[in-house]
Parts: structure tokens; sequence; C-alpha cells
């Protein structure tokens, strides 16, 4: 067989079942004799004997879910090549899985060959629960945590001006520029670097996690992991694609990694006034550094400007979305800017409080199309229990965040963009499950926040949005576990799948590979 794009995918496809079958039924074979049996794992579908589901749901999957969740109830369960998946679909039972339980529940499913080779232990997102995890959240967190994240105010402030200045006159679709926007507030607070498009290299490596990670995120799709000796693959033999991908996932964290690195060290060799959260933390007693602190200062850079570049984006886009359709709020927002700040005066984070109805805009942002729809995997490292039912040790758990968020039995009308829902509540951030759970949670959520207001807030101070072309909200919104391109383009997830399958999903990956000329 050659090494060609020219390949027949059919041929390809026959194989690949082929061969899964045959390492998944051993894969399920090995998890049936071993998993517990005392209790029964949650309802969910079956699929096939041993093998579990071939497919699983690629397109939008949050919304299959939660059809799944009207037969099987709140908490799903469904294999797939011998590995346990459960999608939670309640708050109740996000709380009773990842929450009270979470110290079982906070790992991430990346203890593979193929993940060793991808070096996800580089990001927190992605890097096994264990003390490696507690190192690296503890540096992130007095880096990102509430206090520390006040810092990057200035900063904010400074961006969302010039992106506000910019706007109309820029060349840059609005989507471009709100990803800019996004990525250039992390590249400054932490490197004092700007970028100025997203198309830079800096800033290109980050979207690259981003996209290469984005399939990664949907639960059941990377259960050829843990086929055996996929690793071993040669790219041109089916399956191959897999190690290809994951050695191209080591290079760009690595890029990622180095480039804004080297151009900082630069930049504080040459300006002795250079000034930047790397900066900071190397000053602080340097000679007593070692070089895993090093390592991890720098692969904490790199984790801040991936992480935030696709989630902050899909936040400011979809306010873009919503004013355009929903007319009568802007309005409503606009005229308590002018009441409590005077016309045309940009706000200033000290306003915060005195703006209730901005406040419940980013809010119903926040609930009405989450950046990360069903969240990141977690990991359970434990057998664990759950209204009677057994979750096996090793099983995917992913929280179906938009399921909760349109619950009809919490929100009235959830499709609907209704930010007088938020009125009453009090304002705590912990209560957005945009951010996940347990241990988990979003480590970036302050300064995530504090971008995503300010950003909303000065729009609104200062710029009317008129609508949008499209009347089909859905048609804003990519099907991957991110977010929305307002040029319909599907700019977020690399890849636009036309079937409800796995397999299709796989073909689609190996297209893109060649695509790229990322198969080798
Ligand atoms: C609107 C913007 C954002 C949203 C909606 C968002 C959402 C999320 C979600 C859902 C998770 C997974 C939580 C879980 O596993 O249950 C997560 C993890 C994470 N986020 Fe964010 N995020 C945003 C912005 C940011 C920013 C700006 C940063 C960096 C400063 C950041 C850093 C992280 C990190 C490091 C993790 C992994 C934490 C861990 O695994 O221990 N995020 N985020």
């Amino acid at each position: 067989m050659m090494d060609t794009p020219h390949m027949s995918l059919s041929v390809f496809s026959s194989t690949l079942i082929t061969n899964a079958l045959i390492f998944s039924t051993i894969l399920g074979i090995l998890s049936y004799v071993r998993r517990p049996c005392q209790l029964p794992c949650p309802p969910g579908p079956k699929g096939y004997w041993l093998l579990g589901l071939a497919k699983v749901p690629l397109i939008k999957p949050w919304l299959t879910y939660i059809e799944w969740g009207k037969k099987y109830g709140d908490v799903i369960h469904f294999t797939r090549f011998g590995r346990h998946y459960v999608v939670i679909n309640s708050l109740e039972a996000a709380n009773g899985i990842l929450e009270r339980q979470a110290q079982f529940t906070s790992d991430r499913p990346t203890h593979s060959k193929l993940d060793q080779i991808a070096d996800f232990e580089r990001t927190l997102a992605t890097i096994p629960y264990g003390n490696g995890w507690r190192a690296y959240r503890k540096l992130f967190h007095q880096n990102f945590r509430a206090k520390a994240s006040i810092e990057y105010r200035p900063i904010e402030v400074k961006q969302v001006h010039k992106f506000l200045n910019g706007i109309n006159s820029s060349k840059m679709s609005l989507r471009d520029q709100v990803s800019t926007l996004s990525q250039i507030v992390m590249f400054d607070s932490v490197y004092g670097l700007e970028i100025s498009t997203n198309k830079d290299d800096m800033s290109q490596h980050a979207r690259d996690i981003i996209e290469l990670n984005d399939l990664q995120f949907i639960p059941g799709w990377e259960a050829f992991k843990g086929i055996p000796f996929i690793d071993l693959l040669p790219s041109w033999f089916p399956g191959g694609h897999y190690r290809i991908a994951h050695e191209m996932l080591a290079e760009v964290f690595k890029a990622a990694a180095e480039g804004p690195w080297g151009q900082t060290l630069k930049a504080m060799e040459e300006d002795e006034n250079h000034s930047s959260l790397i900066a900071k933390l190397l000053s602080e007693s340097p000679q007593n550094k070692s070089n895993e602190e090093i390592e991890l200062i720098k692969n904490m850079g790199m984790q801040a400007v991936a992480a935030a570049a696709d989630t902050t984006m899909s936040a400011i886009c979809t306010f873009f979305l919503a004013m355009s359709l929903y007319p009568d709020v802007q309005l409503k927002a606009q005229q308590e800017l002018d009441t409590v700040l005077g016309r045309g005066q940009t706000p200033t984070f000290d306003d915060r409080s005195s703006l209730p109805y901005v406040e419940a805009i980013y809010r119903e942002v926040m609930r009405w199309h989450p950046a990360l729809p069903v969240g990141l995997p977690h990991g359970c490292t434990e057998d664990i229990y759950y209204k009677g039912y057994i979750i096996p040790k090793g099983t995917v758990i992913s929280a179906n965040i938009w399921a909760m968020t349109h619950d009809e039995s919490k929100f009235d009308k959830p499709d609907e963009f209704i930010p007088e829902r938020h009125l009453d509540q009090k304002s705590d951030i912990n209560s957005i499950l945009a951010y996940g759970f347990g241990r988990r949670i979003c480590a970036g959520r302050y300064m995530a926040d504090d971008t995503t207001w300010f950003a909303i807030a000065s729009i609104l101070a200062t710029k009317s949005i008129s609508s949008l072309p499209n009347e089909n909200v859905e048609d804003y919104f990519s099907d991957g576990s991110f977010w929305i391109d307002i040029e319909l383009n599907f700019g977020c997830c690399f890849i636009e799948l036309d079937q409800e399958s796995g397999l299709q999903g796989d073909i689609a990956f190996v297209k893109y590979l060649w695509s790229r000329n990322l198969v080798r």
C-alpha cells in the first residue's frame, strides 16, 4: 500500500474497522472480565457485544446526549472498544460525581502510549491527576487566582480599547479580531509580548493545539488509544495516522512553549523595563530555581495562551451574536450604562457591581452557548458509586454542560437569550457551569471572567451591534467541542462532519492530516 493521499478511503476504512474489531474485542473481553459486577453500570445505549458503540455522535454531541437522557436518565453509560464512558446530563449528578467524589474523578484520560507521545503532561488541562498535576495547578493558581488576576486588568483595559478603536477599520473579520484580542491579552500579560493578528506564528501554534485536540474532547472518539500497539503502527498503515497526529501535537506544544519563552528572555535582556508574568517569576530568587521549575513556568505560559485562545473568543463572539439577535436586550444594557456612567463613557472594573443588567448579559452568554459544551473529560481513578450504579475505575466522565444550562426545569425557554433570569441571582463565579467542575474546574476562570465581562461592557458602552445575516442561530456554531464562527466558515472546529459516526470522524481526521501534509 502506498503512503499517499490517493489511497481509497473505503479500503482504508474497511481495514481500519477489521483491525479495530479484533483489537477491541480483546479489549472488550479484558475489560468485561475485570469489571466489578456487584452493581450495574448506569443505563445507556448498548451497541455491539463487547465492542460497544461503533458510532458515537460527533456533530453537536451534547444534543444527542440530551435525547439519550430522555430514555436512560441523567447519567448515561456506554462502552467503546472496551473503554467505559459516562456522560452526565444534570447538575445534581455532576455535583454527586464530579464534586462530592472529586478525589476519584479528577484524572484526565491521558495515560496511553499515544498520550505520552503527544506529551500531554506539558499542559495542565491534560496532565493526569497526581503530584505532577498538583505542582502545576499550584503554580497556575498562584498566578491566576482571583487576587492575582487583578494584576492583568490594566492590560485587559488597554487591549480591549485597542480592539474597539480598530473594530470598524480593521481588514480582519470580526471573528479574527476577537480571536486576536483573546490571545493578545494573554501574550501581553504572560510574556509582555504583542501579536498583531491571530495568524502570527506564536498565535497559530496555540490554535493548532486546540485544533489537533478538538475531537479528543468528544466522548468515545478517542477510544482507539486503547488499541494495543497503535503507537507502533507505521504512518501508511490504517490507524498509523493517530501516532502522526500525536507526534504533531508534541511538536506544536514544544513550539508554542519555546517560541514566546525565547522572545521573552530576549526582551528581558534588551529592555530593563520589560514587565510580564514570566519576567516576574524568573526574577524571584532565580538562583534557586530548578530546571523542573523553569520547565513548569514555561509550560504554564503556553497553557495559559492555549486555554484562553478559543474559549474567550467563543464567549465574546457569542455575545456579538446575541446582541444582533436581541436588539431590545442591547438597548436595555446601553440605557443602564448611560444612566450609571453617563453617555459615551467607557466602564471600568470598579463599575461592575453598579451594572447588574450588563452582568446578567455576561452570565447569560456563558449559559446560552457555553464555550466547551461537554467540558473536558475527567478520568475515574477508583470504582465509584452513584445512586445504585457503579462507575468503574478508568471510566471517562464528561459533563454535558449544555444539557445543564438548557435544563427546562431550571431555565424557562432555555434556547432564548434572556438576561433577566439572572437579575435576582447572587453573582458568584463558581455558579457559572461553563467553567467546569470539581478539582479540574477552569484554573483561569477569574481572568476569563474579567476579560469577557470587560469586553462585553466596553463594547456595549461604545458600539451598536446591528443584525447578522443568518436567521438560524445554530448555523453560527461549529459542531465540535468549541463554538462559533461568525463568518460561518467553521474556523474553530477543524472538521466538518456530515454523518453522526465515529468512523466518519476518523476518515475526516485522516483527510485533515493529509490536507495539512501531516501524514508523512
Ligand atoms: C470564557 C473562557 C473560558 C471558559 C468557558 C473555560 C472553560 C473551561 C472548562 C470547561 C475547563 C474544564 C473544566 C473541567 O475539567 O471540569 C477548563 C479548564 C481549564 N482552563 Fe479554562 N476556560 C476559559 C478560559 C480560560 C483562561 C483564560 C485560562 C487561562 C488563564 C484557562 C485555563 C484553564 C486551565 C489551565 C484548565 C485546566 C485545569 C485542570 O485541568 O486542572 N481557561 N476551562
